[in-house]
């Protein structure tokens, strides 16, 4: 079960993911926001960062205009992981390399061709569990 969230800037990319999500019949609670009217990104990249850091989803997929602003939201709340993502070999990377537990979309970069791909690159790429990245990751939760 994946959780979405996005601002007015990503609305109608998300708007995509969500069909391709239903298409590839995986599950998602879409935390908001509804409509291309203005609202303040780190509300849902908070919302969101939150529900996967409590284990209520598996990973969580984010959009603003840039993918910056609700990343960076997202990343204030320990134990999440969030990557920005403008390409399919840095999807597959911070799965492989940094077990990536949310993604994130600019919807003012990416056209809907790439960010589909992007999704299922990120999606379908397992964790390495290399030794070496499961410490680097330790650092960042400073454990
Ligand atoms: O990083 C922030 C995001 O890209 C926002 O989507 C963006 O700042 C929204 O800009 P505006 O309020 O001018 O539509």
């Amino acid at each position: 079960m994946l959780a979405l969230g996005c601002d007015h800037g990503g609305y109608e990319l998300m708007q995509e993911v969500k069909k391709h999500l239903e298409n590839r019949g995986i599950a998602y609670h879409d935390f908001g926001c509804s409509s291309t009217e203005s609202v303040d990104y780190p509300i849902y990249g908070k919302k969101v960062a939150e529900a996967v850091a409590r284990g209520e989803f598996e990973k969580g997929i984010l959009i603003c205009g840039t993918g910056i602003g609700i990343s960076i939201a997202a990343n204030k709340v320990k134990g999440i992981r969030a990557a920005l993502c403008t390409d399919c070999f840095c999807a597959e990377a911070t799965r492989l390399h940094n077990d990536a537990n949310i993604l994130a979309m600019g919807g003012r970069v990416v056209g809907p061709g790439l960010a589909l791909k992007i999704v299922d690159t990120f999606l379908d790429t397992p964790f390495s569990g290399d030794e070496r990245h499961i410490r680097r990751i330790e650092m960042i939760e400073d454990k």
